[in-house]
């Protein structure tokens, strides 16, 4: 079939008419996939005025966590810092159920470590695990500047390691609650070890369950999201948890130990 050049630009107009709305359709059914996301840490993309509004109208953000806050900002990696609500949620979880002994995994420049430690009672004790003593460096002066480095247990070690040794020295079954944000690769170790240190009413939240949307299409030579996707099936069926999965950040699982 011969087509007049003299046709191209209007056929590649006609075109464009179909494939630009199918694209909007895809865009809007499937965000996750389709969408452009604005932000790698939030479902909802921080440029939205929609996440401006939660901020507006339920942040109350102490102000040392505050400066900690924009002090990562200036770090190439700050886009690793569990957002701001999120940890506003775990320190609530926190103080609801008068946690006195709690663990983090994946502590980065220490804000969330700092937040928990900020609700935690004087005898409180956070155990902070982190392979990275550079990115500490940064938030550790403001742990003590908050009066609270007296509650930080630092452990600079692979956290297999360290959970490894809580359990080995007769402290399963201690803790209240404990917050999962390293390698990927390791979630379903760190869940299993951690159900085992945490009581029962005790919660273990997992960070990046969503994963910016990769886990609806989990390629296959993605380890990372692989892993996150093989944890959220298992979570969904384990009887010794209730879980509830929140679209928050870039998506956290409570499990809540029966
Ligand atoms: C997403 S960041 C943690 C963010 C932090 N929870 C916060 O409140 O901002 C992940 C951290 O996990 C640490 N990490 C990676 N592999 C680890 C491992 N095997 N053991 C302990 N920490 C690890 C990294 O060094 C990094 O600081």
């Amino acid at each position: 079939m011969v087509i007049s050049l003299k046709y191209l630009p209007h056929l590649v107009k006609e075109a464009l008419g179909l494939i630009i709305p199918f694209f909007f359709f895809l865009g809007k059914r499937y965000p996750l996939v389709f969408g452009t996301p604005k932000s790698s840490k939030s479902i909802i993309g921080k440029s939205n005025p929609l996440w401006q509004y939660i901020l507006d109208h339920s942040l109350r953000e102490h102000p040392i966590l505050k400066k900690l806050r924009l002090l990562t900002a200036d770090h190439p990696w700050s886009k690793m810092m569990v957002s701001c609500d999120q940890a506003q949620l775990m320190a609530n979880l926190v103080k609801l159920i008068k946690a006195k002994k709690v663990i983090e995994i994946g502590v980065f420049t220490g804000y969330n470590t700092l937040n928990m430690a900020l609700v935690l009672p004087d005898n409180g004790r956070v155990i902070a695990c982190d392979i990275n003593e550079d990115y500490i460096k940064i938030g550790k002066p403001l742990w003590k500047e908050a009066g609270v480095e007296h509650k930080i247990d630092l452990r600079i070690k692979p956290a297999i390691q360290t959970l490894d040794e809580l359990l080995a020295s007769g402290e399963a079954e201690t803790f209240d609650f404990a917050f999962i944000d390293a390698d990927k690769e390791s979630y379903n170790e760190y869940y299993e070890k951690c159900l085992r240190l945490i009581k029962r009413g005790g919660i273990i939240a997992i960070d990046n369950v969503l994963w910016s949307g990769r886990v609806l299409k989990p390629r296959k030579d993605d380890l990372a999201t692989q892993s996150i996707h093989h944890l959220n099936e298992k979570l969904h069926r384990d009887a010794r948890v209730n879980i509830s999965m929140l679209p928050m950040g870039d998506g956290v699982t409570l499990a809540f130990k029966l």
